[in-house]
């Protein structure tokens, strides 16, 4: 049998910050097609993962190939197959999300009629058609997230990559995305996000690969990685090694107030 095509293959890639090693030499192998979770503590080094896979941190070592070409040899073929909605973005807040909409497409070498159209459909998608006009420094964090996400897909990307796409987002905008990504990968295209949340992870993924102290501890079919435990919250937790401390451990002097019966 013949491998898949991988949407994304990451070779021995390493980052460090001074003394901290924030990627230590992982391997990566993320399925075309897929929904992929990547999941992992805090600090755990999926944002610095992720900005390498996506060509905005430069590796100290090793190679990441997206949609079959080099990120840092080929970093134009690479841009122009992607969509990344990057943490903590930044977007041009003194743009209205048309505006920013309409530049981003522009931007991306799109026909002018073909971004209207295009900014049109995914304003109405994603809830935002009554605050196109306003500028997006006024948007609220929900509606940052979906006009990024917006942004990110304008140019129909091969590989979406989304750093916690879902956090500040309230559950009916998160349903809106998820609906927008779901669609997406039902096109054959390939979805990769980070989360802390295992449940949104489970509920999406079909594909996950855990990150702990700058390496995967796992990676496969969601099926695979859950095995026989009862939830991917508890192959998390054994595979990050944090059972013991899930009870709060040492902290005696918690809850304790005085005239309180032990
Ligand atoms: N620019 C930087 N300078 C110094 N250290 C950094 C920098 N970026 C990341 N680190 C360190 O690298 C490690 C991995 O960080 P990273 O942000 O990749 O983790 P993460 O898994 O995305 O965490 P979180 O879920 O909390 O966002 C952490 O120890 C962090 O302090």
């Amino acid at each position: 049998m013949t491998e898949p095509a991988a949407a994304v293959r990451v070779h021995d890639l390493w980052k460090s910050f001074g003394r901290q090693t924030a990627v230590a030499g992982i391997e990566l192998a993320l399925p075309a097609g897929r929904f992929i979770g990547l999941v992992g503590p805090n600090g755990a080094g999926k944002t610095t993962t992720l900005s390498m896979v996506t060509g905005l941190l430069r590796p100290d070592r090793g190679t990441v190939q997206v949609a079959g070409h080099d990120v840092w040899a080929d970093p134009a073929a690479v841009k122009a197959r992607i969509g990344v909605l990057p943490e903590g973005l930044r977007l041009f807040e003194r743009l209205s999300g048309r505006e920013l909409l309409g530049y981003t497409g522009r931007l991306r070498g799109l026909p002018g009629a073909e971004v209207d159209k295009r900014a049109g459909q995914l304003l109405d998608v994603l809830d935002l058609a009554s605050a196109q006009h306003k500028l997006v420094v006024d948007y609220s964090t929900g509606m940052r997230k979906k006009i990024g996400l917006a942004a990110a897909l304008l140019h129909n990307p091969e590989v979406l990559f989304l750093d916690e796409p879902f956090e500040g987002v309230d559950p009916v905008s998160a349903q809106t995305i998820r609906g927008v990504l779901e669609r997406f990968t039902r096109s054959g295209a390939t979805v990769v996000f980070s989360s802390h949340v295992m449940e949104l992870v489970e509920s999406l993924c079909d594909w996950v690969a855990v990150m702990a102290a700058g390496q995967i501890r796992a990676q496969g079919p969601l099926a695979d990685v859950r095995g026989s435990a009862g939830s991917l919250q508890e192959a998390f937790l054994e595979l990050v090694g944090a059972q013991g401390r899930a009870d709060g451990g040492t902290l005696d002097w918690l809850g304790n107030q005085p005239g309180t019966p032990a």
